[in-house]
């Protein structure tokens, strides 16, 4: 086995959240190593596909505040690559009019004086063709909200980072952990060695975590990802503007519903439900459940009749849960220089520059830019599964 080098900062994971770190280093003028274990591009974790929505829509007003500035970051970052990563589409936010969910969205979004638009029953049909707002559902809509082109800005980020000086080594599986002074990275290839290491794997957060004595509790997901046929195509499609939704919760559901419009595949919409059923990372495609799409079958036979209630095309993807979907932003409880970003929940993709921007704050020991309470490990110590 070859002893291959020193480095500032080693980040394991290429997925969207340590892609961005890894280039935030970079711009800093680190020697930062991004390992990965799969061949780049893969779509075996949480970041692949084509799309995702970004949105100021939240029930926190600490993720509204973040986005703020990142979408910011994602517009210099388009700029700086001279890519497109962003088209504004609006985000269509439908509940339970009375209910907490959709009051807390609404309060977040003019507390923070994000531009939406409220829309009655009277005037949804004329603003919102095709879809059926239930009674007793408000609706509004932020309209800062849109698409972000998820496999277009693993290939950019990337990119930049490595246009900077950084090493990316994929198909290189790391499988042991040293943790000290200048922490030491076994992989399937090599030995390295570095001052930090951040560590964004995803689902696999646990398995590497296990070198370092620390277990979160973290629970893997597999997501049955459907696209729905149009009966009339282009009627729900990006170029008509039909934007992307959230429906809080709804007569067949208690968890969120959401879709974006019509793009990825010409014809089809993207309609997920926000949970799944458990996994093991490593064996995603044992996992065969698909009762979540039984309800999005009734969901959308009500509430979308321009789709045939039967998925055309079901890809997966994997989320890795926090007991209170809030991120795992936080340094190692044993060692100050293992960063861990983790549990990005399902909602994560959007924050991706910011989180980049604040893994690497932490792994350089410099304030994080934003409050981090919500993410320290130390809130889980009294949950069952941790073990800290
Ligand atoms: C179906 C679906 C829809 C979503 N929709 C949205 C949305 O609309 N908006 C939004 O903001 N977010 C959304 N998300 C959430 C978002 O995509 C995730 O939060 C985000 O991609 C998580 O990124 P990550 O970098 O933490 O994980 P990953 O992308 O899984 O990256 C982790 C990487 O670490 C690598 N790795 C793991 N172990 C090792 C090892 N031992 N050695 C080397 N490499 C290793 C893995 O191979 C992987 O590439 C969605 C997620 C899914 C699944
Ligand atoms: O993060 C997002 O915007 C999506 C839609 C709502 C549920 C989770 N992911």
């Amino acid at each position: 086995m070859s002893t291959s080098g020193d480095f500032d900062c080693i980040v394991i994971g290429a997925g969207v959240q340590g892609s961005f770190t890894a280039y935030q280093l970079a711009k800093k003028n680190k020697k930062t190593l991004l390992l990965e274990q799969f061949v780049l591009p893969h779509s075996r974790g949480s970041s692949h596909g084509q799309t995702r929505i970004i949105r100021k829509a939240y029930e926190q007003n600490f993720y509204t505040h973040m986005m703020e500035e990142c979408y910011e970051l994602w517009a210099q970052l388009e700029s700086e690559a001279g890519v497109k990563l962003y088209r504004q589409t609006g985000l269509l936010v439908m509940g339970p009019e009375k209910s907490e969910n959709y009051q807390n969205i609404k309060d977040t979004l003019q507390t923070n004086k994000v531009p939406m638009v409220v829309l009655t029953h009277d005037i949804f049909s004329q603003h919102i063709p095709n879809v059926n707002l239930a009674k007793g559902d408000g609706a509004l809509v932020d309209t800062t909200a849109g698409v972000l082109f998820a496999d277009r800005t693993l290939k950019t980020v990337q990119g930049q980072f490595q246009k900077l000086g950084g090493v990316i080594r994929d198909n290189e599986k790391v499988t042991d952990i040293k943790p000290g002074p200048v922490v030491r990275v076994s992989t399937s290839v090599g030995v390295y060695h570095a001052k930090s290491l951040v560590i964004t794997a995803g689902p696999w957060a646990n398995k590497l975590l296990a070198n370092t004595g620390l277990q979160l509790p973290l629970e893997v997901v597999k997501i049955n990802v459907c696209y729905w046929k149009e009966k009339v195509p282009g009627s729900y499609s990006m170029k008509q503007r039909f934007p992307c939704f959230v429906q809080t919760e709804c007569l067949e559901s208690k968890v969120h519903i959401y879709g974006l419009p019509s793009n990825e595949y010409p014809g089809l919409m993207k309609v997920c439900y926000h949970m799944g059923s458990k996994t093991d990372p490593d064996q995603r495609d044992l996992q065969k459940d698909r009762s979540d799409i039984e309800i999005l079958q009734h969901y959308i036979a009500r509430c979308f009749p321009g789709l045939i209630p039967e998925p055309a095309i079901v890809e997966s993807c994997l989320y890795t849960l926090t007991p209170d979907h809030h991120f795992v932003l936080d340094y190692h409880p044993a060692y100050s220089n293992i960063v861990i970003g983790a549990g990005f929940s399902g909602h994560g993709f959007k924050f991706g520059p910011i989180i980049g921007k604040l893994l690497c704050e932490l792994s350089l020991g410099e304030v994080p830019s934003y409050d981090l309470s919500p993410f320290h490990i130390r809130r889980f110590q009294s949950k069952r599964n941790s073990a800290l």
